[in-house]
C-alpha cells in the first residue's frame, strides 16, 4: 500500500508546513505498527502554470496507477473521523495505494474531480488549500491513532 497526497502548490516554510511535517511525522510513527506507510506528499505547480485544466493533467502524472483516488471536495461527503479510519483500514488490508487530491485556487477540474472513487468534504465552507492539506494531514493521524485504540480521538 502507498499513501499519496497530491497537492496543487509549493508548501513554503511557515506555520502551514510546520503543521504538515508534524501530524505526518506521528502518521508515520503510530503507522508503522499498522501496516500504514509514511505519507509521500507530490506537489504541483499552481495557477502560474496554466490554470486548472494544466493543474488536472499535472496532478494525473503524480496519481499512483491503481489507487483510490480521493478529492477533496467541499460538496463531498462528510465522513466522520472513525468513518475515515475504517476506511483507511480498508485500504490498507486490501493492498490499495490511496491518493488524496487538494486543488489549487481555482479548484479540481471536473473531469478529474469525475475521476474520483470518493469526494471528502471537510465541511461545506471553502477552506485555503495549504489549510486543507494540514486537516487532512491531521486526519490521517487522527486515523492511524483511531486504528491503535489509543486514547487522541476522544468523540
Ligand atoms: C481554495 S479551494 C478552491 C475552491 C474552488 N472555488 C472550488 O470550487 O473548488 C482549494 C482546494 O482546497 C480543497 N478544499 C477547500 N475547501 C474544502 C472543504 N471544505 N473540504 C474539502 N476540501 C476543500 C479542495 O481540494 C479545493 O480544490
Amino acid at each position: 500500500m502507498r499513501i499519496e497526497i497530491a497537492a496543487v502548490g509549493r508548501l513554503k516554510k511557515g506555520p502551514e508546513s510546520q503543521l504538515v511535517s508534524d501530524y505526518l511525522e506521528r502518521f508515520a510513527k503510530t503507522g508503522r505498527g499498522l501496516g500504514l506507510p509514511a505519507v509521500h506528499v507530490s506537489e504541483v505547480e499552481g495557477r502560474r502554470g496554466g490554470g486548472m485544466l494544466a493543474e488536472a493533467d499535472l496532478l494525473s502524472r503524480v496519481i499512483p496507477e491503481g489507487a483510490a483516488l480521493v478529492m477533496m471536495d467541499e460538496r463531498g461527503d462528510q465522513p466522520t473521523s472513525p468513518e475515515f479510519a475504517r476506511k483507511l483500514a480498508h485500504w490498507r488490508d486490501s493492498a490499495r495505494d490511496v491518493c488524496f487530491v487538494i486543488g489549487g485556487a481555482d479548484g479540481l477540474a471536473p473531469d478529474l474531480r469525475a475521476r474520483a472513487d470518493w469526494q471528502i468534504s471537510l465541511g461545506r465552507m471553502v477552506w485555503p488549500h495549504m489549510l486543507v492539506r494540514v486537516m487532512l494531514a491531521e486526519q490521517l493521524y487522527r486515523a492511524a491513532t483511531i486504528l491503535a485504540g489509543s486514547p487522541y480521538h476522544r468523540a
